[in-house]
């Protein structure tokens, strides 16, 4: 943050050592500085001694009132541009050249961690590292670090906000027409090839679903609400047509969970039963053919061998978000991570849409102490949260501009709830191949596709010790693609990790 406004921060209180959080920080006067927050027992290094919740305001509301206001002293700048007020003591640290406490946006939970770097004795003061770029002749220090006035890098520049200045005119990809097609062998990555699709009777991949004869089809209308009202119009069915009608005969597909579901009584239609449906698309005639002979399947044609071009912009895009997960890693590194993060850009389509937004995460097991908290795990629930209370609030206040993802938000309604993780369209970024559970939860997200950097041979989900979209029983393929550093460097020093564990 570059503060412009001439507003002061608050007033130093009369009382000190009054505020406590529960990690037993206090609130005192800070000589010069007004108020700090200090250390009123010996804290370890490593220790987390604050979360505070933010509050966002949007970029234009900051750009046209809050930076004009105290707020500028105190607003943090998020990976997507907005501004967060941290609440608790979150905005009452002050800036050190040497700080002794460094702070990460958790874009997951919409908060600031503070973390300790070194032991601090009782009666130290807590401090962090605003940034390059001061707005104020910060005290107590020896001599000041030089000012890159190129570096807009303010609060957020040394944490988890991801803003690469130089992205914008430096790199590969760059000059040219941005709508030129690549030819395959110069794309800065290596697409995996998936086996062909299933041409073969005896090959076609199916799942058990239930379904149910309709005698009097003036309930077809009724049925197609009960299932919406009953959350079952679920996205694992969308490769699939509703209703079968073979001779006089119209039947309803319902589910695929593994009990019948107790259909409306007022219909008297006859008990479920199950039948075994294709659990894919057809992407050619013959399979079609083959597929809709189970049960009316979608056809969603691609030639053999055809593969999606990309445009000069869409990979400069690509390389962008790729240097943003590795950004995040090396990030994660710094605050005691593994180094693996990923990061879910908006697509490259929909790049003009400024409602959309990136979601980033990196792997917090160690930090959180949780096995399963992979960086994709992470990155789909930060999305998948983001909705969820995006939701709440539109829910709570129907009439206002819910900013972010508004566009996704208003194409929805509430009766298509479950669907927050959905990653359709989307185009998933990750410094390693995902590990098996990882790949099981994108495929479940309907992902695009994968584009990682270091293969895990041993581990991955995505073509290392196994690849998902291919296996018998999955409804969904993804593209993958791996990375070459060699042909668009990304990498500054993100270092390989163990090659067993899961990423
Ligand atoms: C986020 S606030 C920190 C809390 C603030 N001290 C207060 O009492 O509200 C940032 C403001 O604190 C002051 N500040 C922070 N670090 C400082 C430092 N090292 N030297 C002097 N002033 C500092 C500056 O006025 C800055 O605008």
């Amino acid at each position: 943050m570059a503060s412009s406004s001439s507003s002061k921060p608050a007033t130093p209180l009369s009382t000190s050592a009054e505020h406590l959080n529960s990690s037993v920080c206090v609130i005192k006067i800070a000589e010069g500085k007004s108020r700090g927050v200090y250390a009123s027992r010996p804290i370890t290094r490593n220790t987390t001694i604050e979360i505070s919740p933010v509050l966002f305001f949007s970029k234009e509301e900051y750009e046209n009132h809050g930076k004009y206001t105290v707020l500028d002293h105190y607003a943090f700048k998020w990976a997507d541009g907005r501004m967060a007020l941290a609440l608790g003591l979150g905005s009452l640290f002050n800036h050190s050249d040497t700080p002794n406490v460094s702070f990460t946006l958790d874009s997951t939970t919409d908060s600031i961690r503070y973390t300790t770097v070194s032991d601090v004795n009782t009666g130290d003061e807590l401090q962090i590292f605003y940034g390059h770029k001061l707005w104020f002749s910060p005290v107590d220090e020896m001599q000041h670090i030089t000012i890159d006035t190129r570096i807009e890098d303010g609060w957020g520049g040394l944490s988890a906000v991801i803003e690469d200045t130089e992205s914008d005119c430096e790199g590969p990809f760059l000059d040219g027409n941005p709508d030129e097609i690549i030819p395959d062998e110069d794309l800065p990555f290596t697409r995996f090839k998936l086996p062909p699709e299933e041409e073969e009777p005896g090959s076609i991949r199916t799942v058990q679903a239930w379904v149910v004869d309709i005698p009097d089809p003036r309930h077809i209308t009724t049925m197609l609400k009960w299932l919406k009202k009953n959350g079952l119009e679920t996205p694992d069915l969308g490769h699939l047509k509703r209703i079968r009608k073979h001779g006089d005969t119209t039947t309803f597909l319902l589910t695929t969970a593994p009990d019948p579901p107790s259909l409306p009584e007022e219909l008297n239609l006859p008990q479920p039963v199950q039948t075994p449906v294709p659990n894919s698309s057809a992407l050619t005639q013959p399979s079609l053919h083959l597929k809709s002979a189970l049960w009316p399947t979608v056809y969603t044609p691609r030639r053999k061998g055809e593969s999606e071009g990309w445009s000069r912009g869409k990979v400069r895009w690509a390389w962008q978000a790729m240097k943003t997960t590795v950004e995040a890693a090396i990030n994660a590194r710094r605050d005691g991570e593994l180094p693996i993060a990923a990061h879910i850009p908006p697509p490259y389509e929909s790049l003009v849409d400024l409602n959309q937004r990136a979601f980033t995460a990196c792997d917090t097991r160690r930090s959180t102490n949780h096995p399963l908290r992979h960086a994709a795990i992470n990155a789909i629930r930060c999305m998948a949260d983001y909705r969820a209370s995006a939701d709440l609030l539109r829910r709570a206040s129907p009439s206002k501009s819910m900013g972010p993802e508004s566009s996704f938000d208003s194409a929805r309604d509430e009766s298509q709830n479950g669907t927050n993780y959905l990653l359709t369209s989307r185009t998933f970024f990750i410094t390693h191949e995902p590990c098996i559970m990882c790949s099981m939860a994108l495929l479940h997200s309907r992902v695009k596709e994968v584009v990682y950097l270091y293969p895990m041979t041993k581990t991955g989900g995505c073509g290392g010790s196994a690849c998902l979209p291919t296996l018998n029983g999955v409804n969904h393929r993804f593209g993958i693609c791996t990375w070459n550093e060699e042909k668009a460097p990304v990498v500054r020093d993100v270092p390989h990790i163990d090659p067993t564990i899961d990423v």
